[in-house]
């Protein structure tokens, strides 16, 4: 017992100690711990700071949870937004560079084309420059040619006038047309014999025509006829034309020019003047037509002519008359275009009876196709009527004037231009050109020269009034237009046989064409029908014909005494 005693004793000395040395070492831990529990105090205070700081800051994150969640939902779609707007910032970006290198490829392109372009243009200089000096050398080959054409053309009118002199200032041509379906509808019956030509009108060459006609009971009729041409039923209206486009060269070098178609009714005199007309209007066609007519072909004639020297500035008028019942009539008078005739007019003359002088209206063609548009609207003025041996028969005569006139230019004092020179009778409402005015005796003028007429007459048919079948007024306008005729082969046999006395007088168509008749180049066509029902009347026609050849005059003259000379 007393040795456990002393265990327990020992035990508890050594347990002392021990706890001892744990006091002794714990001393010494809190005393080197006391900065740090001085340290631990403040942090314990700032903790504590912190920690009611973070409370305050938690209270206030609780505030604004209201805030926090009213904006929660709107936060992805604002990034969404985001989102978005940096895709197109990207993509804006991307096209942006794209243009901007299409921009620098075109400026590429564009400056190797200018480059290139400024190449050719300096080739085309030089070019240029070549051609240039090959135009100065051609202008002045060109100036010699123009002298030479100049001196020739001088030359060809003058032989072209001297040769239209030799072949005589009155040409006669006579023109057979074909046999229609009405020659037959119009054959007698003894003609119906199919033993018997139906046609006895025949053109053996260029400038004879026979006519060959053995009838029953008639004597038999073997008789040829000579003019400076004869064209056949197969020649076309070209080829007839190409017979008067001379006459237009002198018309130009200031010669007057007449042409005129004769004949028996349906004969083709309007065909000839005037061209293939309409059933409903006989008017001339227009346009490109192989059958043209004189007229229109002449005015295209005439304004080309007369564009070939536009210095020469020559202007055209027409006027348009028809000589109706021995009375004329204006086709152009504005107030009368609708009726069947216009007013009445005097015939003029160049004669003493100027002052009854009532002239036509003259209206200025600027073209070919005025000329003809004009034309084909007095046309349809123009007297009419269907009888037995044509159905759209002309009952006047139709005359159509072209006058050429040169630009004004001012005339001395007191001077004044021959009534040739002044175109017969001066226009309505103004007075003559070339004329002092009354109030102005000394007073300068500028005046207008006649330079040349042209004249293209369609003269009515003559017929047997047996043969068309018409009675009262027709056979009255019949007896006119006959008479009429018979006045103008009086006037034409007078001049042939040169006697002192001419009838002009003896009626309206005559008077009117007093100038040309007496001082012209004048085409006579004759046109004659085949049928053997009208060689009596043709045989009338060929004898008149014969007989105006026979006229042998002096020169023909034109608007002013200088331009009668060939120039
Ligand atoms: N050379 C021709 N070729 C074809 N047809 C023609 C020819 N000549 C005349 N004709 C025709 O004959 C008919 C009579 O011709 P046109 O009207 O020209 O006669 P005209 O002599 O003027 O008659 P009128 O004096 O009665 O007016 C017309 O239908 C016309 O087309």
């Amino acid at each position: 017992m007393a040795a456990q005693g002393g265990r327990w004793r020992r035990f508890s000395e050594q347990r002392a100690k021990q706890l001892q040395r744990q006091v002794q070492v714990s001393r010494c831990v809190q005393t080197s711990n006391h900065p740090l529990f001085s340290c631990a105090q403040q942090y314990r205070g700032m903790t504590g700071t912190g920690g009611s700081t973070a409370a305050g800051l938690c209270s206030r994150c609780h505030e604004r949870d209201p805030l926090r969640r009213s904006t929660a939902p709107a936060a992805p779609q604002l990034r969404r937004g985001v989102q978005t707007l940096q895709q197109d910032i990207e993509a804006l970006r991307a096209s942006v560079l794209e243009v901007f290198r299409a921009c620098r490829d075109h400026l590429q392109d564009g400056l190797s084309e200018m480059v290139a372009a400024v190449q050719r243009a300096q080739l085309c200089h030089q070019a240029l420059l070549a051609w240039q000096s090959k135009a100065g050398h051609l202008e002045r080959s060109l100036q010699e040619v123009n002298a030479r054409y100049e001196l020739e053309t001088q030359k060809r009118k003058v032989l072209h006038n001297r040769l239209v002199e030799l072949k005589g200032n009155i040409r006669v041509h006579c023109r057979i047309r074909p046999l229609l379906p009405f020659d037959k509808e119009l054959d007698d019956a003894a003609s119906r014999d199919s033993s018997m030509p139906a046609g006895v009108v025949h053109a053996v060459d260029d400038e004879t025509i026979l006519v060959k006609c053995d009838r029953p009971a008639h004597a038999l009729i073997n008789k040829t006829y000579n003019f400076e041409r004869v064209y056949g039923p197969a020649e076309s209206q070209h080829v007839v034309f190409g017979d008067v486009c001379p006459l237009l060269t002198s018309l130009l070098d200031g010669y007057n020019v007449c042409i005129l178609a004769y004949g028996q009714t349906g004969c083709g005199k309007s065909y000839t003047m005037l061209g293939p007309h309409s059933e409903e209007q006989r008017v001339p066609a227009r346009g490109p037509h192989s059958d043209l007519g004189i007229l229109p072909r002449a005015a295209g004639e005439l304004f080309r002519l007369i564009s070939e020297n536009p210095s020469r500035s020559l202007k055209v008028d027409v006027s348009i008359v028809e000589v109706y019942n021995n009375n004329i009539f204006d086709l152009l008078a504005k107030e009368h275009r609708t009726a069947v005739s216009g007013p009445k007019l005097e015939a003029p003359t160049t004669k003493a009876a100027k002052q009854e002088v009532s002239p036509p209206t003259r209206q200025p063609v600027h073209s070919a196709e005025d000329f003809v548009a004009l034309a084909a609207g007095s046309l349809r003025l123009r007297a009419q009527l269907a009888t037995q041996v044509h159905a759209r028969s002309s009952r006047s005569h139709l005359i159509i004037t072209a006058t050429l006139t040169t630009a004004p230019t001012c005339s001395s004092p007191g001077k004044r231009p021959s009534d040739r020179q002044s175109h017969g009778p001066p226009l309505e409402g103004r007075p003559p050109c070339g004329r002092a005015s009354p109030g102005s005796p000394g007073a300068q003028e500028p005046t207008e020269q006649v330079h040349a007429k042209l004249q293209l007459v369609d003269l009515a048919g003559s017929e047997c009034a047996g043969v068309s079948g018409v009675t009262g007024s027709a056979l009255r306008e019949t007896s006119f237009i006959n008479r009429s005729l018979a006045a103008l082969a009086d006037v034409l046999g007078a001049l042939s046989e040169r006697r002192g006395h001419i009838p002009y007088r003896n009626s309206q168509l005559t008077h009117f064409l007093q100038d040309v008749l007496g001082d012209a180049k004048l085409l006579v066509i004759l046109c004659v029908s085949p049928s053997r029902k009208h060689v009596a009347e043709t045989l009338r026609c060929l004898g008149l014909g014969a007989r105006v050849r026979q006229v042998q005059r002096g020169q023909a003259g034109g608007g002013s005494p200088a331009s009668r000379r060939p120039r």
